[in-house]
């Protein structure tokens, strides 16, 4: 008999959805705060572990905007880069595709060069450390404007061959896709992919948007679209890829409880769904965390598990070529542990 969670640990995956500014954990919220001699209203760690308990999306988005403050440095987001690195090579993952918000720092002052130059720089040191590969993911944030998104677009024109992918975060319900249809357009004009959060609160018709307005690449999220048959069959038909976070799904009451979680159905629909992390240090997990803890709810058997690492493969935005070397390690990984 396998021993799941050692399994589940050891399985090679890739981290699909995963925000950078949510892998900030309160003891490098404290140390960045007391280096850059910021006041933060916390007391303590504990006090900070406490304050995340979120009713809905916009709960969240408010504390982790406020935690984001103490990152002012080039150096600040390479830690905070590294941190996340050193935390998921324990997890398994060999590649990650990590999402960054430049808008939160550059409308604080913050030049988005020192942003992205110290996340390049914590990429470039987890490969060397652990032989993870990553790709960045500029996200424009929806409750700010079309203007606005376009204006971080331009800001963002000399790393452009640094950068894999453009994606839309932060409130979803009032922003729908269609606000950024153009500045989408001029993205994926100049060769970026592009994925959306869709569905996590917003209607089915959000994730209609993604698909014809923005002509995305993956879904982030997506649960709602499980309320139109048209559409998951849509989404299966085309092998769209929906970055599914267990644990975020819990914390942000999509789901009143993991048991109840749709992984495995999605899965049963033919949806190509993986398991990510979102904010794993607001939401109590890293990857691994929440592969464990919602093949624990929903009895998830091996084969499920092994299709939600191959779906972080084949949704990753990496070469044909880097998908079919990661696949044949995952296919001697399952075929050395069962
Ligand atoms: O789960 C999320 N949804 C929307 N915006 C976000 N920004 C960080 N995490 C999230
Ligand atoms: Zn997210």
């Amino acid at each position: 008999m396998i021993d799941l969670d050692s399994f589940i640990t050891g399985l090679p995956k890739a981290e699909l959805h995963l925000h950078i500014e949510g892998s900030l954990e309160p003891e490098l919220m404290f140390e960045l705060a007391r280096r850059n001699g910021i006041e933060i209203p916390y007391a303590s760690v504990e006090e900070v572990r406490a304050a995340y308990a979120f009713s809905n999306l916009q709960d969240f988005l408010d504390i982790y905007y406020a935690g984001a403050d103490v990152l002012r440095t080039q150096q600040d987001f390479r830690d905070l880069a590294a941190a996340y690195f050193d935390r998921v090579a324990a997890d398994g993952v060999v590649h990650a595709e990590i999402m960054f918000d430049p808008q939160t720092h550059t409308d604080r002052g913050i030049p988005f060069a020192d942003v992205i130059e110290g996340l390049l720089s914590g990429m470039a040191g987890a490969e060397a450390r652990h032989g993870i590969t990553s790709k960045l993911i500029l996200s424009f944030l929806r409750h700010l404007s079309e203007e606005a998104a376009f204006e971080t677009l331009e800001m963002a024109e000399p790393w452009l061959d640094r950068i894999a992918a453009v994606g839309l975060d932060s409130s979803e319900v009032g922003h729908p896709p269609v606000k950024f249809a153009q500045v989408f357009e001029a993205a994926r004009a100049k060769g970026l992919k592009i994925t959306a959060h869709a569905g996590e609160e917003g209607p089915p018709e959000y994730v209609y948007q993604a698909l014809d307005l923005l002509h995305v690449d993956r879904i982030d999220h997506g649960n709602r679209s499980l309320e139109d048959p048209v559409l998951v069959d849509r989404l299966a038909d085309m092998g769209m890829t929906l970055t599914v976070c267990p644990l975020s799904n819990l914390k942000l009451c999509v789901v009143g409880d993991l048991a109840d979680h749709p992984i495995d159905r999605m899965l049963a629909l033919g949806l190509r769904a993986t398991v990510n992390s979102d904010d794993p240090a607001y939401f109590g997990g890293y990857i691994g965390d929440n592969f464990r803890a919602v093949a624990e709810a929903r009895g998830l058997d091996i084969e499920e598990i092994v299709t939600l690492a191959r779906n972080s493969f084949t949704g990753s935005f990496l070469s044909s070529e880097a998908i079919a070397a990661h696949l044949a390690k995952l296919d001697a990984y399952v075929e050395a542990h069962t």
